[in-house]
């Protein structure tokens, strides 16, 4: 039997004594959509920053499909097949929309100094693989416009764009919700849903948006004080009594439409 996507265990950090990350193991498989959800603070972002290589875990195992990257430069993790997408979206304003992923691109896959003075870089280089991801995304039509010129909710997909342009296994999601209006962030996950399910790619996503938690994640994680304290689906994460008393709350419940039998 081939190993989980992801594999993790006994993951700790501290910060000069604080314990930010407390022995978190759990696994994840392709196409499978996993919420890490918990109180501010709680160590999500130190989580998956372990995860990609940024932080040094000072304690336990990450591996991906079998091989131990523990420890490894989030360049190699990158390599991997592992993307990310942060809180505020990472793109370059000043280049036109195709061009930010023809640069994540060619990150992935370098052409020769050569080729690229005869294509000129806003040219072809790796354009029509752009625009099919940048299609994949509802972005098409807005391909040769200036970057700084979308709406919010478009830089965010055309993150998730430049996120899928290495071929990733899994992706890291810090957020990816975040300043976004209601319906445009259940939108967003809905599109990371769909793709993520019809590629087979694993996704790892931590948000304070339990609307978009509850719809759209298969499992979650509740992470408080740095250790997990639940998980599983999210009806059984939903009717959890320490759950419910550490982060959900009976006002905090994620959906009207359940909160009579929540709150029962
Ligand atoms: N670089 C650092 N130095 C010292 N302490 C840190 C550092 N980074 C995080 N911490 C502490 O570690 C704990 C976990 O922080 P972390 O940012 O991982 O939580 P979080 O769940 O992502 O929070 P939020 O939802 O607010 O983003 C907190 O107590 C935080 O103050």
């Amino acid at each position: 039997m081939s190993p989980p996507l992801l594999q993790v265990e006994g993951l700790a950090k501290s910060y000069a004594g604080v314990q930010a990350v407390r022995g978190v193991g759990f696994t994840l498989q392709a196409g499978e959509i996993l919420a890490l959800i918990g109180p501010n603070g709680a160590g999500k972002s130190t989580c998956f920053n372990m995860l990609n290589g940024q932080i040094r875990p000072d304690g336990g195992r990450i591996r991906l499909m079998g091989l131990d990257t523990t420890g490894l430069a989030p360049r190699r993790v990158w390599r991997l097949g592992v993307g990310r997408t942060f809180q505020i979206a990472a793109t370059f304003a000043s280049m036109t929309v195709r061009e930010n992923v023809q640069t994540a691109l060619l990150s992935h896959r370098p052409i020769s100094t050569t080729s690229l003075a005869g294509f000129g870089f806003a040219g072809r280089a790796h354009r029509g693989e752009a625009d099919a991801l940048l299609d994949l995304v509802g972005l098409g039509d807005a391909a040769g416009r200036a970057c700084g010129e979308l709406a919010y909710g478009d830089v965010k997909r055309l993150e998730l764009s430049i996120a899928l342009a290495n071929d990733p296994k899994l992706l890291l999601m810090d957020e990816p919700t975040a300043g976004m209006a209601p319906k445009e962030r259940v939108e967003l996950m809905r599109l990371t849903a769909t793709i993520a399910r019809e590629r087979r790619i694993g996704v790892l996503f931590t948000e304070h948006d339990m609307d978009v938690v509850f719809e759209h994640a298969d499992r979650i994680m509740v992470l408080n004080r740095g250790a997990l304290i639940a998980e599983g689906p999210p009806d059984t994460v939903r009717r959890d009594p320490q759950v419910r008393a550490v982060y959900l709350g009976d006002g905090l419940v994620y959906d009207a439409r359940h909160r009579e039998e929540v709150t029962a």
